[in-house]
């Protein structure tokens, strides 16, 4: 087994079923990318690795859009309270005692986490992200990381955020891993000035690198921003230049008709994060009709494990289907099929890791889902299946730029990564004097 994980060689996944019912083989050459799929994949490459097929469900890996991995350690911290309450009290004290070694400890809790349930990329916002880099370089996934950027309007803060934004983005360019990039993070229209949106818009801008940014996440946030600028977040982000096509925007419940149109005209991708949305009782769901029908990219996220409390995908993608239809009241509303394409192909899009499909010349991101598990019988319609039926437990093996990160449910070093996760947690807590 030590073989599989650690060999960088061709790999032929034999015998596989695909999303359509049909059964193929999948060459993957020594860069991680699919050569061949079918009856000719076979003789595309000498594989140094097998993988049995029969029995698997092949889909493209799953991608979280828009999470702060680290949270991890604050799952179950502080539960079934309002949005700002939370924040205010709960987590910003308790994110003030964070370490750059309990980032580390978190995220790699976090990798695993989304590893074991099929999630192959995700797009991060938090602190110490360098420590968060070195974790993802480790666990083998792909992430764009952004710090987290708070000037609560005040200079001398945006001139420290200005340097950590900098500082990040230095960082991640000298670790020269494909699989890791920087983005701009200004947390949201609330705690950031206009001079500090602005100036994150410019930079990303100048350094072509993503932006991601919390939007109208609540009915306070619409009202305050209306109060104090007159106009609505989705139009003043914009003002600022931070809607593009390299824009991330998280949550979007409250965006009215002619927001959604303006995130369709700037190319910006949306992240829907229902579960995190419902526990913290936003009161709205993401308008997915209009900015569908505007051309906003849609794209799954799970937000951070503390208002979630997990990073299973498989999980949002039937919460999202599910909001949707219940809140915008039309059981027609975000079918199976379009859900999974938020999870992968939207996502990848919206984070340039490739097309989310399995196809000729894509790099080799895959998740095998178990086809004889219970949520898999029967099999009739396998999207429906992996929304509605399954969870991340479904998933026995996965592949990041094919390299084997987990194969039958097996990651390497796990004990090791749960046990540090848990004593950071207990001594963060412990160090902020809150027993929670
Ligand atoms: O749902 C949310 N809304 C707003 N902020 C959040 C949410 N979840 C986490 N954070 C906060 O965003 C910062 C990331 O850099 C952190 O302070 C984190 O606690
Ligand atoms: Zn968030």
């Amino acid at each position: 087994m030590n073989d599989t994980f650690s060999a960088r060689g061709s790999i032929l996944i034999a015998g596989v079923t695909t999303i359509d019912g049909s059964t193929a083989d999948i060459a993957i050459d020594e860069t991680g990318t699919i050569v061949a799929i079918g009856d000719d994949a076979r003789g595309a490459i000498d594989a140094d690795i097998i993988i049995d097929g029969s029995e698997r469900l092949a889909i493209p890996g799953l991608v979280n859009t828009h999470t702060h991995a680290a949270m991890s350690l604050l799952r179950g911290y502080a539960d079934d309270m309002l949005l700002q309450d939370w924040l205010s009290q709960k987590i910003w004290p308790l994110e003030a005692h964070l370490s750059g070694d309990d980032v580390y400890a978190g995220t790699r809790l976090a990798c695993l986490e989304m590893i074991r349930s099929g999630t192959v990329a995700f797009n991060d916002m938090y602190f110490f992200m360098d420590r968060a880099a070195a974790a993802v370089d480790e666990m083998g996934l792909k992430a764009t990381l952004a710090y987290g950027f708070i000037d609560l309007g005040m200079e001398d803060k945006r001139e420290t955020e200005i340097r950590a934004t900098e500082a990040l983005v230095r960082r991640i360019a000298s670790l020269n891993n494909p699989r890791i990039r920087a983005a701009v993070g200004p947390h949201s229209v609330y705690t950031v000035s206009l001079a500090g949106l602005s100036w994150c818009a410019g930079f990303a801008k100048e350094q072509n690198i993503g932006i991601h940014v919390h939007l109208s996440e609540t009915g306070k946030e619409v009202t305050d921003c209306l109060a104090q600028y007159g106009k609505r977040p989705a139009h003043l982000l914009d003002d600022c230049g931070c809607l593009t096509t390299r824009t991330v925007a998280a949550h979007c419940c409250w965006l009215d008709e002619s927001e959604c149109r303006l995130l369709g005209q700037r190319g910006v991708h949306a992240s829907h994060n229902p579960a995190s949305n419902m526990k913290l009782a936003v009161n709205r769901a993401m308008p997915c009709h209009w900015l569908k029908q505007y051309g906003a990219g849609l794209t799954l996220g799970t937000d951070g494990c503390s208002s979630n409390n997990n990073l299973d995908l498989f999980e949002e993608m039937k919460f999202a289907a599910l909001l949707q239809k219940f809140a915008w009241n039309s059981p027609t509303l975000l079918p199976a099929g379009e859900v999974f394409t938020m999870a992968t192909a939207g996502g990848a899009r919206a984070l340039g890791t490739g097309p989310g499909t399995l196809a000729v010349g894509a790099p080799a991101d895959i998740a095998l889902l178990d086809t004889r598990a219970v949520c898999n019988t029967p099999l009739f319609h396998a999207d429906s299946n992996i929304v509605y039926a399954c969870n991340g437990g479904a998933v026995r093996t996965v592949l990041c730029q094919g390299r084997i990160l987990m194969h039958e449910r097996e990651v390497p070093g796990e004990e090791e990564i749960i046990r540090e996760a848990a004593a950071a947690a207990h001594a963060l807590v412990e160090r902020a004097g809150d027993e929670g």
